[in-house]
């Protein structure tokens, strides 16, 4: 029998692992494993945590529907794997590969442990567009690419000639097997709590194909129109894995104009990409001397307390939903990195819990992005003006208006404008984050990226 553990996949069809299980013709018992590191300190009551239990619940029905079994177990992976091993006659160990540290870290557990038992495991790709270990070769590179045109240039050349199209395999054609004496399971990894509590999160294919049928094509000149819902939303449903990259990429393919959006796909698996082959990507906060930096505004701006009304309705947005549309993203991140001059790590780290479609490269990749920091990203003396911002894509303040109705009553022009309270000035904080940041790049500890776990330039890191 086949041990499958779902992950970041948390879905029923076009899964590399179900291609690989049904190739194989042997019955699989597919367990999702709520590890408690990953719902810490209350992670399951805030949005990102509870984005994950709406599609876990989801995929649990999705199972049911199919006649298929899945379990659900909670404790640490390489604990509840251990006892699976044991008590069952597992011959393989089947999972969708991660690339994030402590992904590294549960997987090598896993492996030892199987590996203790004489149980292979197979880690394979899923999750991103290229296969990178592929990529590079096609692209004849010994050094990862830095820019993202060229890497653009290169991946559009590699996806139409490699792309994989996804997959007809489903749940359905697998032979999944219940768990023996599934109470005793239960007794022994408990559930801390009930996933189908928090909801059943919508359904992804149906967010996909409402944007292809409606925003796709008004997408590149509308994208940045944040008062209004012109972007795919897709965020949480990639990122939890419910749905398949591919099948997104496939089905825009299928529609005129679809350069604009395919090409964000494109930014998703740049980041990723500098997940695996940029030794840097997850030690920055090492290489750099923070000392110049503060925390003492952080929280007014966690709070929407600035005085600068567009942040302000981003954070509140944030707060109460999930959600903030990308073009605020960067403003909020660097207003916060640049204007009161946080480390980035800070708000890094807020975003991990407010975000429903949280992902740690992602999150990651566009803080560094924010803070000029990482392959490609915003030059140290960019600093977006937060008013001309809100000015130029929001120009009646109506999202303001949304946000903060306690400012609703302001004229057009006005209301993009500083408060009298805000808590700084844009043009010297400006002035002196440049400054600040100037230094701090050009002081750059240089060996001080150990990179991830497993690095391994050849490819993904073995799992
Ligand atoms: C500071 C900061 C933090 C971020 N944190 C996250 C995060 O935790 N999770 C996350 O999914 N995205 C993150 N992003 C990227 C981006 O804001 C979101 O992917 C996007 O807003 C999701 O909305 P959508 O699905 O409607 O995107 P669409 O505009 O419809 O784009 C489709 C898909 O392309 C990818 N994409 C779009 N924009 C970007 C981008 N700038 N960088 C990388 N991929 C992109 C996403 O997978 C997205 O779902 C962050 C950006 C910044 C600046």
């Amino acid at each position: 029998m086949i041990l499958f553990i779902h992950r970041k996949d948390l879905r029923i069809d076009d899964l590399t692992a179900f291609d690989y299980i049904h190739s194989l013709g042997r019955p699989s018992l597919h367990v999702l494993i709520l590890d408690p590191f990953l719902l810490r300190d209350g992670r399951d009551r805030e949005h990102s945590g509870i984005n994950f239990l709406r599609h876990v619940s989801r995929l649990i029905r999705e199972y049911r529907k199919a006649g298929a079994h899945l379990e659900v177990l909670a404790g640490e992976p390489h604990v509840v794997v251990d006892q699976l091993l044991d008590a069952l006659p597992i011959e393989e160990i089947v999972l969708n590969g991660d690339i994030t540290p402590y992904a590294l870290v549960r997987d090598r557990k896993l492996k030892v442990s199987a590996s203790a038992r004489g149980v292979p495991v197979t880690t394979l790709i899923d999750h991103t567009l290229a296969d990178f270990g592929d990529f590079q070769h096609f692209a004849e590179r010994r050094t990862p690419y830095q820019v993202f045109t060229p890497f653009y240039k290169k991946w559009n050349a590699y996806m139409h000639l490699f792309f994989r199209p996804s997959s007809a395999v489903t749940v359905r054609d697998l032979q999944t097997r219940p768990l023996p004496d599934r109470e005793a399971w239960s007794a022994r990894f408990p559930l801390p709590l009930d996933p189908e509590a928090a909801g059943t999160a919508p359904d992804p294919a149906q967010t996909l194909s409402d944007f292809l049928e409606g925003g796709l094509r008004a997408y590149e000149a509308q994208r940045d129109r944040y008062a209004f819902e012109t972007t795919s939303g897709i965020s949480r449903h990639l990122n939890t894995g419910a749905l398949s990259v591919r099948r997104a990429y496939e089905a825009a393919l299928g529609s005129e104009r679809h350069e604009a959006w395919t090409r964000q796909l494109a930014w998703r698996d740049f980041y990723l990409y500098q997940a695996v082959y940029n030794p840097d990507f997850f030690v920055y906060e090492k290489k750099f001397d923070f000392s110049g930096l503060e925390d003492t505004l952080f929280e007014r701006w966690c709070r929407g307390q600035t005085g600068i009304p567009v942040v302000d309705a981003a954070m509140a947005e944030l707060n109460a939903t999930g959600h903030m549309p990308n073009r605020l993203r960067m403003v909020t991140a660097m207003f916060l990195t640049k204007n009161l001059r946080c480390p980035f790590t800070l708000g890094e780290r807020y975003f991990r819990r407010k975000l429903a479609d949280y992902d740690n490269v992602l999150n990651r990749g566009g803080w560094l992005w924010s803070a000029s920091l990482g392959f490609d990203a915003s030059p140290y003396f960019r600093v977006m003006n937060p008013v001309t911002q809100s000015e130029t894509h929001d120009p009646t303040g109506m999202y303001i208006r949304r946000w903060l109705p306690h400012l609703a009553h302001l004229g057009d022009k006005e209301i993009h404008k500083p408060q009298a309270d805000a808590i700084v000035d844009l043009k010297s904080s400006r002035a002196a984050a440049i400054e600040i940041y100037k230094h701090m790049l050009a002081e750059a500890k240089p060996d001080a990226g150990a990179g991830p776990a497993g690095f391994s330039p050849d490819g993904f890191p073995p799992v």
